[in-house]
């Protein structure tokens, strides 16, 4: 009965299959939701929205770019929820986070708290650490390639952010060039729930049938996982208080928000930390190392942006400064092409929160209206977009000459961050992390692709990010 939502309102779409909808082979690990929904939405081709079934849930796949603005920016209140599901009571760290929050007070607080710690000031004077962990991952390149040159390209920047995010959240040194199974990065790996059976499948049941996780009461951070959080942060403010140390960086200000106006409890202070680690980690990591890989696959792109980063360098007294890297334009169009190229989230979702009719204007699609009804879950196919061949031209090219001219990119048809009220809060400390660590690297090393990497890439099923299976093996070489 369900299944004929989308028929009974008129909406095309491709016909689902008992139980699991359109994301059969997800379930069954044959395919990433990331590859089905980029398959339907090329299908579709000239429709501005296409009805479909995740599981038995129907969901509106929006293909018109004037359709998702107003989704996501211009009648976002229509549309202002994310579509999660989390249960406050069970886990009340995540359920905190305003990427989980819904779109009413809490999550404005929790939000503007936040976005307070990455304003363009505060992203700069985070850039020392970044500097420091850069250095620090050069040496750790030098000593691992004097045996072999070969290195995993997500392991290599999974370190390298999480040393930032040590500092930078918890003020603690991460270490993660220190050993070879550091143990903040066993931390963070436990926190994200890798290499557990039970993590992953929760994670899927999160994202694939998200009104489910209440049901089955999904606890996605752990009692004893928070607790760490919170001991990191109280012992940092400990420390301070006795020592009369300031630093006006994030843990100081979680402790004037403890002692501000508006309630701040210790939870909301483990709640707003988790997010560095939820957010902030495996999405720069990610991004970092498909970037280096794109560097590692294009040589031509990797020498004109090693000449840009050396030029830099000489202009700067031999050293990058936050400015002088905030200026070279090659590295933004390079990183640019990269994450346009590898969507790591592939797609934005919401869930309609107040009816809403939409007509298309826009010639190039069919003139079919929809009435949406509250409750109804929403994908923004943003990986699908970026590789749609009308928007980018040879769209399975590296060419980092797209992004010269942003005013040339058509609007809402790239968006690694998203956009509008919803945007990433750690956009300029995330982009500004993964290019300090790619300058040093490569002013230090030539990249190449390890032999034994099989193409096309084989993305992981299981994984709600962009997961290469068996990694990106990548080679490096000391420029003397
Ligand atoms: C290159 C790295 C990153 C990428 C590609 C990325 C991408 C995204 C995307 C696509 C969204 C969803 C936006 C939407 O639904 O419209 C998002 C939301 C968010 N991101 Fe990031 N992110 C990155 C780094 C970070 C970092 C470093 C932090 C913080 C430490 C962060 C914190 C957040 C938060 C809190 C949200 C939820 C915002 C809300 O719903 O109000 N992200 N990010």
């Amino acid at each position: 009965k369900n299944f004929d939502y989308w028929r009974n309102r008129s909406v095309p779409g491709p016909h689902p299959w008992p139980l699991v909808g359109n994301i059969g082979p997800s379930f069954i690990g044959r395919r990433s939701t990331g590859e089905i929904i980029k398959e339907i939405y090329r299908k579709y081709e000239g429709f501005p929205f296409v009805g479909i079934f995740r599981a038995t849930t129907p969901v509106l796949l929006v293909r018109d770019p004037d359709f998702v603005k107003k989704i996501i920016v211009r009648d976002f209140k229509h549309f202002q929820d994310n579509d999660v599901e989390v249960d406050k009571d069970v886990d009340p760290v995540y359920a905190g986070t305003p990427f989980i929050l819904k779109g009413g007070s809490e999550w404005k607080t929790a939000r503007s708290q936040l976005s307070a710690c990455f304003t363009p000031g505060k992203v700069q004077s985070m850039f020392p650490i970044m500097q420091k962990s850069s250095e620090r991952m050069v040496r750790y390149i030098g000593n691992e390639i004097s045996i072999s040159p070969q290195m995993e390209s997500w392991d290599l920047c999974g370190r390298y952010t999480l040393n930032n995010v040590a500092t930078c959240a918890f003020d603690i040194e991460g270490k993660c060039f220190d050993e070879p199974h550091p143990s903040f990065k066993q931390f963070a790996d436990e926190f994200l729930g890798y290499d557990h059976f039970w993590s992953t499948i929760k994670n899927s049941i999160l994202l694939l049938i998200p009104s489910s996780t209440n049901f089955f009461k999904i606890k996605i951070i752990q009692d004893q996982i928070a607790q760490k959080i919170l001991d990191y942060i109280t012992t940092a403010w400990k420390h301070r208080k006795e020592n009369g140390v300031v630093m006006n960086d994030f843990i100081d200000y979680l402790y004037t928000l403890k002692s501000g106006p508006i309630p701040f409890t210790d939870l909301d202070a483990t709640s707003r930390a988790s997010v560095f680690l939820e957010d902030g980690y495996d999405t720069s990591s990610r991004t970092m190392s498909f970037f280096l890989f794109e560097l590692a696959n294009n040589t031509i792109v990797q020498e004109t942006l090693r000449q840009e980063i050396m030029e830099s360098y000489r202009e700067n007294n031999n050293s990058f400064t936050y400015e002088s890297i905030l200026k070279m334009s090659y590295l933004e169009a390079c990183l640019n092409e990269s994450m346009r190229k590898n969507s790591i989230n592939g797609q934005l979702r919401r869930v309609c929160t107040e009816k809403y009719t939409y007509t298309p204007t826009n010639p190039e699609f069919a003139k079919i209206s929809i009435t949406v009804e509250p409750g109804t879950s929403i994908i923004v196919p943003v990986g699908a977009m970026q590789s749609d061949p009308n928007y980018f031209e040879s769209p399975d090219e590296f060419k980092p000459e797209r992004f010269f001219d942003m005013d040339k990119i058509p609007k809402y048809s790239f968006m690694p961050f998203g956009e509008g009220p919803r945007l990433c809060i750690g956009k300029s400390f995330g982009k500004m992390q993964i290019k300090v660590g790619i300058v040093h690297l490569l002013k230090n090393y030539r990249v190449t692709v390890n032999q034994k990497m099989q193409f096309p890439l084989k993305y992981n099923p299981w994984y709600g990010l962009l997961d290469v299976i068996g990694g990106m093996q990548i080679d490096l070489h000391k420029i003397e």
